[in-house]
């Protein structure tokens, strides 16, 4: 057991996105979501219909509620005395009035953790400018860092393993063996991608890494080279700009012409089932395998695993250790490493334009 001493902390902030709550939140949700972003109203329009076939409730706000209440059990299970607060991008609680509580409640400093795994602009920069955002002209904010990312930390890869698993093992007997897997994450802007990380190319670098090694790792188990490919879905902006492909249900269209006997969508883009996930994969997806006759699973996220949750405070006493100045040993997997605490100076670059952000070297 790691020393539980999460000095200098006196807070743990949930960072994540945000979603609608009834019919009438979806529009002003997605307003706030694609501010100054020019993405065409059609698109909105048809991301609106999603939102109505689930009675305009994301299930990202319930999931994150969920993801708060292990994560206070998981750290008083620990001996850990230490308020989790919860704020998000895009819709209440916003951002910038959890911080205003925090700084009414006394706290001086927290460590973020952000629902988002991966290195970009929209999946790490733009949240970091957000907490610029929130707490600019804020009198007494906490002082805030950002736990580093982990995509490749063992108590994410474990339970996306133990899914893939999980969902193979659910499929019909005679097909199980010739399964593929695809890994499927949001599709972002090319040009998104060739910005990400400090060198260009992170996104989708740290994807094929982790795909990489849950492949191996489920390979390891079932003791069958399962084929595998990293798609995308949730395609979204100008038709004319190009984004990160295959899309999911072309790779389905493509694996069925190709005579796979079955497929497992795994969305280790994702911490949990939200709207990309019961919409893009569970109904859009689903219907475009059940189509083309192609035995189709998705296997689980992250959730509430209880090695997920357990790897917050992990990441937590991590970084307590090195702000103290103490040696620290930083769990990984696969082929690149732990990252870094603060992100490089140029990280992530937004391609439309420098923000002010935090938790950045300087
Ligand atoms: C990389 C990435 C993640 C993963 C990392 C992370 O988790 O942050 C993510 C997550 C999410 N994206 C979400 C929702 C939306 N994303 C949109 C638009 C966009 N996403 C983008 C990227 C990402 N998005 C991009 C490049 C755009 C284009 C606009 C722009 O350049 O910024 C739009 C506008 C409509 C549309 O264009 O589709 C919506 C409604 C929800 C909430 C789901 C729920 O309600 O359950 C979640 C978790
Ligand atoms: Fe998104």
């Amino acid at each position: 057991m790691p020393n539980p001493d999460v000095t200098p902390y006196d807070a743990l902030l949930l960072v994540s996105f945000g979603g609608p709550e009834g019919p009438d939140d979806v529009v002003p949700f997605l307003e706030n979501v694609t501010r100054g972003r020019g993405i065409p109203r059609e698109r909105l329009e048809e991301v609106g219909k999603h939102y109505s076939i689930f009675g305009g409730r994301s299930p990202i706000n319930d999931l994150n509620r969920d993801l708060l209440a292990s994560l206070r059990a998981d750290l008083a299970e620990a001996g850990i005395d230490l308020p989790v607060y919860w704020g998000n991008r895009n819709w209440d609680p916003y951002l910038r009035d959890t911080l205003a509580q925090m700084a009414a409640d006394g706290v001086t400093r927290a460590a973020c953790f952000m629902t988002s795994a991966y290195s970009s602009w929209s999946s790490c920069r733009q949240y970091r400018e957000n907490l610029y955002d929130a707490v600019e002209g804020q009198p007494g904010a906490p002082v805030l860092d950002k736990l580093r990312h982990y995509f490749n930390h063992p108590g994410f890869v474990g339970p996306v393993v133990d899914a893939t698993l999980a969902a193979l093992a659910d499929l019909p007997d005679d097909v199980r063996r010739g399964a593929h897997l695809a890994f499927v994450t949001h599709s972002v802007p090319t040009a998104m991608n060739d910005t990400s990380g400090p060198d260009g190319g992170a996104y989708v670098e740290q994807h094929l890494s982790v795909s990489t090694e849950v492949a191996r790792q489920v390979g390891e188990e079932t003791g069958i080279e399962h084929p595998w490919e990293l798609v995308y879905c949730s395609r979204s902006g100008s038709p004319h700009a190009p984004w990160l492909e295959p899309d999911v249900n072309d790779h389905l269209e493509a694996l069925h012409g190709a005579g796979a006997q079955a497929v497992v969508m795994v969305p280790l883009g994702f911490v949990s089932d939200h709207m990309e996930v019961v919409y893009d994969l569970d109904t859009e997806a689903q219907a475009t395998a059940e189509r083309l006759g192609l035995p189709a699973r998705r296997a689980a996220t992250a959730g509430t695993d209880p090695r997920f949750v357990a790897m917050v405070r992990d990441l937590l006493l991590e970084r307590a250790t090195v702000e103290r100045g103490e040696d620290v040993v930083r769990a990984s997997v696969g082929s690149l490493g732990a990252l870094w605490d603060r992100c490089p100076v140029g990280c992530c670059a937004n391609p439309k334009g420098e923000r002010p952000a935090l938790c950045g070297e300087q």
